[in-house]
């Protein structure tokens, strides 16, 4: 039978890294081994698709800029629309995969899979996890099932939703978490599936990487006891057009701080409360009169999510309740 077609996009990252020794699980370097020599490493590949690499860049993902950002989609974006390609793994860092997964899956126009995968120890480590977190993701990406459920994120055994994935636990390879599960799992070269995204993504999300040429800056700021209204003004200042409240609780905002987001809204910034908590999910007027202060709130989406989100929403709109419908919508 055809095997399917898929293509190996690296970018860098633990999966593409190098230690001194085997027992260097934690201390390497990181974006070392180039995508041609990760595929050669695992023969059996072969078995399950025809894969082919692709070095798009070589760094740790920390280090992914906006521009990156758009180039990796537009590449994506390009490649899926090639009829002889049935599936698209990303080798990707973990420290912003969750970034980079959310991103595609609002802006890729694709049925097709889009995987991305990383690993938490290097390959030259003891029990290295990216050559069967590599494997695993190509049959993914080969696997019809996986079609149509937006971009995937796979790692130990589990297929996530790049919506809703994000790294929650270090050094550890149980990394990568979702607070509504994970879709599936992945097994002996099987995918098993048990539930399906629901919010907009990829060929019924209204954004598409075809037309956007550049994402505007939005900044994060950190909720916590005794916190300095001026960081907002920092964020202000180095050019952000919406400001992400990383905020306690349901994204609460110290009462000293709110006159400085009212200013700032008033000088035509978006502010957009999520929280700090990472679970549950913020809700308008709580904690704060949103419709009051013309604010929006980033639903169940985490800071960094939610600044992915209103960076496209920026792209289309400047009204906050068109950014606070695709806030529920996304
Ligand atoms: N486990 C990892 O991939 C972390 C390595 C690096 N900080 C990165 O995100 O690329």
């Amino acid at each position: 039978a055809r095997k399917p077609q898929v293509v190996i996009v690296a970018t860098g990252g633990t999966i593409a890294g190098a230690g001194a020794s085997a027992t260097n699980s934690a201390t390497y370097q990181a974006a070392k081994v180039p995508v041609d020599k990760l595929i050669a490493g695992i023969p059996e590949l072969a078995q399950v698709a025809q894969v082919r690499g692709e070095q798009a860049f070589q760094i740790a993902s920390e280090s992914f800029t906006n521009e990156q950002l758009v180039e990796l989609a537009r590449r994506v974006s390009s490649l899926a629309k090639n009829p002889a390609l049935d599936g698209i793994v990303i080798t990707h860092g973990t420290d912003t995969l969750e970034e980079t997964s959310f991103f595609l899956n609002l802006v890729v126009k694709t049925d097709k899979p889009i995987v991305l995968v990383g690993s938490m120890r290097p390959g030259t480590s003891m029990s290295a996890d990216g050559m069967l977190n590599l494997y695993n993701a190509v049959v993914v990406a080969g696997s019809p099932e996986a079609r149509g459920k937006g971009t995937l994120v796979v790692m130990n055994d589990q297929i996530h939703s790049g919506r809703d994935v994000t790294k929650r636990v270090n050094i550890q390879t149980n990394a990568f978490y979702s607070q509504w599960g994970p879709l599936g799992m992945v097994v002996e070269g099987k995918t098993f599936w048990f539930r399906s995204p629901v919010k907009r993504h990829t060929t019924a999300s209204e954004f598409d990487i075809d037309a956007v040429t550049a994402l505007p800056a939005v900044h994060i700021v950190y909720g916590s006891g005794s916190m300095s209204p001026e960081l907002y003004q920092a964020a202000a200042k180095a050019g952000a057009q919406a400001i992400v409240h990383a905020g306690t609780g349901n994204g609460s905002v110290p009462n000293y701080a709110v006159d400085m987001l009212k200013a700032l809204r008033s000088q035509g910034l978006h502010i957009v409360r999520s929280s700090r908590v990472g679970d549950g999910f913020v809700l308008r007027n709580s904690e704060q009169p949103d419709d009051r202060y013309d604010w929006v709130v980033a639903h169940d989406l985490n800071p960094q999510k939610a600044k992915i989100l209103a960076a496209l929403a920026l792209t289309k709109t400047r009204d906050a309740k068109e950014l606070q419908r695709m806030f529920w919508e996304y």
